[in-house]
């Protein structure tokens, strides 16, 4: 197995008495996308902080690339895109890019790329001060991407997007991970992350209370599927009965089961032949995952 990009090692942050970070231990490897979770103050912004070198653990061990949070290594490998991200309204998308290159000591050629990567190519010479919400955000990560970064910290990245926009960020992301950019993203827009990120790690109260994939969180957490048949009205109740479901309308029945118990369940189903019109299984849903391992509601 290849070294993780980042290595987090029993960290803690105290303030006072007070621990924002309490033992903390996770990894994250090249082209893997890990979502981030937790209700407002369970340690999301400040272990980011403290991955980038903007405040110290009191205890425990973060490596970026084998190199210490802030160094000159770790601050050329890792970048971070702020929730809001603030730019001088009056520079075009180029100048800013300019700037920031000159700023991180990259070559400013590569900035032309950068913005065709992130579907800004027509808007270059545009001020930014004209710029949606969705194209500032596309400008921060091509601002994040200048040096090409290997750790990418996207802390609630799409907070304010409509739906494409969140769809065509979660494209860009998906791209670099398949380039081998290790990301790293907070959220607390569940239903977004489900099928875009490889891995969720859950924080509650500065402590790590699940890191898994979300089909392995789904097995853990024990919480049932649920399956939706359209059965011919005729048969709707003998068909509930007969598999212990619920008729909840004309045709309509719905069963709730154990994931191992669901392909028995879908061989009696058919069963029912051409009684049964429709079948719809829904896995639990990470906003439900959450409920159960993170204890409370994600806003
Ligand atoms: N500079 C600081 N001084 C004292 N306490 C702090 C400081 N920064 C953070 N905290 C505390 O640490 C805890 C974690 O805060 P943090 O901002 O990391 O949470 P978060 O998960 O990012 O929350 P949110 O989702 O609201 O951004 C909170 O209890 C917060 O009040």
């Amino acid at each position: 197995m290849t070294d993780p990009i980042l290595r987090v090692d029993a960290v803690q942050k105290a303030y006072g008495s007070h621990k924002a970070i309490d033992g903390v231990s996770i990894t994250v490897t090249a082209g893997e996308r890990v979502a981030l979770l937790g209700h407002n103050g369970a340690g999301k912004t400040t272990l980011m902080k403290m991955i980038l070198g903007l405040t110290q653990p009191t205890a425990g061990r973060i490596e970026v690339l084998g190199h210490a949070p802030g160094s000159s290594v770790a601050r050329r490998k890792v970048a971070w895109l702020p929730e809001h991200v603030v730019f001088n309204r009056s520079l075009t998308a180029a100048e800013l890019m300019a700037t920031f290159a000159r700023l991180k000591g990259a070559p400013v050629r590569s900035n032309l790329d950068l913005l065709a990567r992130v579907g800004l190519k027509d808007a270059v010479h545009k001020r930014v001060g004209t710029f949606s919400k969705g194209m500032r955000q596309r400008l921060g990560l091509a601002q994040a991407l200048i040096g090409e970064p290997e750790l990418l910290l996207l802390d609630e990245p799409t907070t304010g997007l409509d739906p494409v926009s969140r769809q065509s960020f979660y494209d860009i992301v998906e791209e670099l991970a398949g380039r081998g950019v290790a990301v790293l993203l907070s959220s607390h827009v569940l239903t977004e992350l489900e099928a875009r990120t490889d891995r969720v790690i859950i924080m509650r109260a500065g402590k790590l209370v699940a890191s898994d994939r979300l089909a392995e969180l789904r097995g853990q957490v024990g919480l049932p599927v649920r399956i939706r048949l359209a059965v011919r009205p005729e048969a709707a109740s003998s068909v509930a009965e007969q598999l212990g479901g619920e008729r909840v309308n004309g045709h309509r029945v719905e069963l709730l089961c154990r994931p191992e118990e669901k392909m028995a369940l879908l061989s009696r189903i058919t069963g029912f032949g051409r009684m049964v019109e429709d079948v719809e299984i829904s896995p639990p849903t990470l906003e439900e995952i959450y409920r159960r391992l993170g204890g409370e509601r994600p806003q």
